[in-house]
């Protein structure tokens, strides 16, 4: 008998509802009573959309984040966060936000800050520690969780982040050891396994998912005490990782004291042999073979003659599942109801996941046979991926195939670019400039709805959103920015926007992905060589040129966070696709170039974030990609300025590669990490000009003309002037004008200030 279960469902709902009813509620619309219903609702729905499975994942399901959830849960609460009489879950959106519902103007706080869950574009809150860190119980809410969930007859597997991950993730805020917290934080696990197992569960998930990355002999030595110490427990544990291979863990993750291992048996696929070998007779192995990170079907007869074997020396002791959370995937591909039938025939999307789950669990209990015509659909659509003439266009795989080394060189080293675009741009010391996109109005997103319900056409749509962006030159001339954007109104989104002009490229209706908080993504689908029939951005961008003396930046989005931010094709390497698409961006630029922009952006945000796991792989990713930036951008002449932006970057590990992209200016998240993300860039003498982040803009808050000022005196204090350029961490399209025309009125007025003072 195979168990199947799973280690987390979608939890936004398949329609996002869950994101609906959190921006009511935010807005003051609705009260916490009704948020709290909503939630319930939603979080029992998709219990019943894993009705198939033996157990249901209970505690993935969170309003905003599982890792603050379980910051609340120890109420490791930072300090700043506990002066004002709060309710719980004001204090759970200000760690959040910044801010609660009704928050008065004044009340502003610096929100947690927000980083990326290992390689995916899902962003936790971080957690922060001192040397003042205590840790209580609070775990209410989860336990009403899994007696919700028995309630309604679910076999509820309650999960939780495990106490080594939860520390790592942490950030330390002194020199505290985060490691002297451990002891602390485990009475505390104890007690909460405690109160779990009073619930009547038999069994607790607890992720270690860094035990897929490198970790050191005191952290390694951490998972042996911990798990002493949490072995006493009376409930089971099922110590689970993802995201990639054991490698060297594999003996620390096999002799822990616990009563089952998960493993990412599509990523980890080369452990499994030794998993096996290593793991004890007494314990439960739970095999990821269904890929939790993208959207392609399964081969199931692959899958079985994998696994056979495996159950055969097995038994009961295996159990089965997606390799990791399914927060990566969409909910539903039922409801894609205009998708090319060929290709939706290839995917499988949360739901569809777990049915194949329900397949090979029937076909290692019953044989084969038992389910012969899900087996026999599932090879079709395989057989036709393969051989789809949509998938392979020969003059791409050519053109690809010729690339030379001087396709990726700039014609001049910065220093001399620098000064032929200073001549040209004559642009001020402190240069400002946003990152490009201004706010998503309601208004904007109308009229793609009409669009999208014919009510408007394809004329009348751009006219209007000419209006906009019109309208987004003028507010800019008015702030007195030195270098515009024309605001990305056209955009629904950074990557999709160019997924739906590309050839290769598909397009979900529904496929949304949470990436924080209320906001979510639909990732498109790369499942074919990748070329761009006709240019993309010249004509939205060369109209917004001609409504302005003042510089204005073209926007394009980069082959490596193109690639990163898309489900993408698995039968060829990365690196190959990442160069189709870098040539494609390539064609662009130089269509922008020629129609006179001199100043191209090319953000490449993901870059840092697919960042393989293990250390030994870096070189030969940061290789390729920064190789296919090169590509993207380098074939300019030396006067066309190449920006590119990344953000929530961790760079003092790839400051080389960021140094090798040779972009003329690169922008950057600071402001929530207080510009220690500059130290990257002052130690290793970084040469080209770069604009910090001064103002959050995931956060509603207004930051004023002095906090800025304050920023930029720090950024001065790490590099020299003349290399600083200011603007906001990220795009404005969140935000809403009331918040940007303020905080940017702010910004070049702190800008002017640090500017007078240079020169006076
Ligand atoms: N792909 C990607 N990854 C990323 C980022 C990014 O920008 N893109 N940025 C970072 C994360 N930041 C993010 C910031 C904002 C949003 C965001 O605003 N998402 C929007 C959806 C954007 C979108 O597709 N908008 C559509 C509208 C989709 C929509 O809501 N349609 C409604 C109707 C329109 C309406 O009245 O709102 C519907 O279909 O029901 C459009 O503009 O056309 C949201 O959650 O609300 C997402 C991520 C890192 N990862
Ligand atoms: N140009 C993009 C914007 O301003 C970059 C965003 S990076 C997530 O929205
Ligand atoms: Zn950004």
């Amino acid at each position: 008998m195979t168990i199947i279960h799973n280690l987390g469902f979608p939890r936004i709902g398949p329609k996002r509802e869950l994101k609906y009813a959190l921006e009511s509620f935010w807005r003051g619309e609705t009260d916490t009573e009704t948020l709290t219903q909503q939630a319930r609702s939603r979080f029992l729905q998709n219990l019943a959309s894993q009705a198939n499975l033996d157990y249901q994942p209970v505690g993935d399901f969170s309003l905003y984040d599982h890792v603050l959830d379980h910051t609340l849960m120890f109420n490791n609460v930072p300090s700043r966060f506990k002066a004002d009489a709060n309710t719980p879950l004001q204090s759970y959106f200000r760690m959040a936000r910044g801010r609660a519902p009704h928050d008065s103007p004044e009340m502003q706080t610096t929100a947690g800050e927000m980083t990326k869950w290992f390689d995916t574009n899902y962003h936790y809150i971080v957690p922060e520690f001192d040397r003042d860190t205590t840790f209580s119980l609070n775990d209410k809410p989860l336990i009403k969780q899994i007696h919700q969930a028995r309630e309604q007859a679910f076999n509820a597997k309650p999960v939780l982040i495990g106490p080594v991950t939860y520390l790592w993730l942490g950030k330390v805020k002194d020199d505290t050891d985060p490691l002297s917290l451990l002891n602390a934080l485990l009475v505390q696990y104890q007690q909460l396994l405690e109160n779990i197992a009073r619930c009547g569960v038999e069994w607790v998930q607890i992720d270690e998912p860094v035990l897929a990355t490198d970790l050191p002999a005191t952290w390694q030595n951490a998972f042996n005490v911990a798990y002493q110490t949490l072995s006493q427990s009376r409930v089971k544990l099922l110590l689970t990782t993802y995201f990639g291979k054991l490698g060297n863990n594999v003996n620390l993750a096999t002799q822990l004291p616990v009563a089952g291992l998960h493993v990412d048996a599509v990523r980890g696929r080369s452990d499994v042999e030794a998993v096996l070998r290593q793991l004890p007779a007494t314990k439960v192995l739970s095999l990821g073979v269904i890929d939790g990170r993208n959207i392609w079907k399964t081969d199931l007869s692959a899958t079985l003659d994998f696994l056979e074997p495996v159950a055969a020396q097995l038994n009961h002791r295996l159990w089965l599942a997606p390799s990791c959370s399914l927060l990566h995937v969409p909910v539903d591909l039922d409801h894609e109801t205009a998708m090319d039938p060929e290709l939706k025939s290839w995917l499988a999307f949360a739901t569809q996941k777990l049915d194949e789950l329900g397949v090979l669990s029937q076909a290692l209990k019953h044989g084969r046979a038992s389910v012969a015509d899900a087996l026999n659909k599932n090879q079709c659509a395989l057989e036709s991926r393969r051989a789809s003439d949509r998938v392979h266009n020969r003059c791409v795989q050519q053109r690809e195939a010729s690339i030379n080394r001087k396709d990726l060189q700039r014609q001049s080293e910065f220093s001399q670019r620098k000064a032929i675009q200073q001549a040209a741009l004559k642009l001020p010391l402190y240069p400002t400039t946003t990152i490009g996109s201004f706010p998503q109005t309601s208004t904007i997103r109308d009229l793609r709805r009409q669009l999208r319900q014919s009510h408007i056409d394809e004329h009348d749509y751009r006219q209007a959103i000419k209006a906009c962006i019109a309208e987004c030159i003028e507010q800019q001339e008015q702030l007195g920015l030195d270098v515009l954007a024309h605001g990305e109104a056209e955009r629904n989104d950074m990557v999709e926007y160019f997924g739906q002009l590309l050839g290769g490229f598909a397009f979900t209706e529904s496929g949304w992905v949470q990436s924080y908080g209320s906001r979510c993504v639909k990732p498109p689908v790369i499942f074919g060589d990748v070329h761009r029939p006709k240019a993309m951005t010249v004509d939205w961008t060369c109209y917004a040129q001609s409504l302005t003396q003042k510089p204005l930046k073209g926007m394009l989005t980069g082959p490596v966070t193109m690639l990163n931010w898309s489900f993408v094709r698995d039968d060829q390497p990365h690196s190959t696709t990442c160069r189709q698409i870098a040539l494609a961006i390539r064609d662009e630029v130089l269509a922008l170039e020629q129609a006179g922009i001199k100043l191209i952006q090319i953000d490449e945000a993901a870059l840092r974030e697919g960042l393989p796991l293990r250390q030994d792989e870096w070189q030969k990713y940061l290789r390729w990609s920064v190789d296919a930036f090169r590509l993207a951008a380098n074939g300019v002449s030396d006067t066309t300025q190449i920006h590119t932006h990344m953000c929530y970057a961790d760079f003092n590990d790839i400051i080389h590669s960021i140094a090798r992209l040779d972009a003329d200016v690169i922008s950057i998240e600071t402001s929530r990490s207080e510009m220690a993300l500059l130290d990257a860039f002052t130690h290793f003498d970084y040469p080209n000009d770069i604009g910090p982040g001064v103002y959050d803009i995931h956060s509603p808050n207004i930051p004023d003309t002095h906090s800025i000022v304050n920023l930029l005196q720090k950024a001065a204090e790490k590099l020299p002037q003349d290399q600083l350029w200011v603007n906001p961490d990220c795009g404005l399209k969140t935000r809403r004008w009331e918040e940007v025309i303020p905080a940017l009125k702010n910004m070049v007025a702190a800008a002017r200030q640090l500017r007078h003072r240079a020169t006076a």
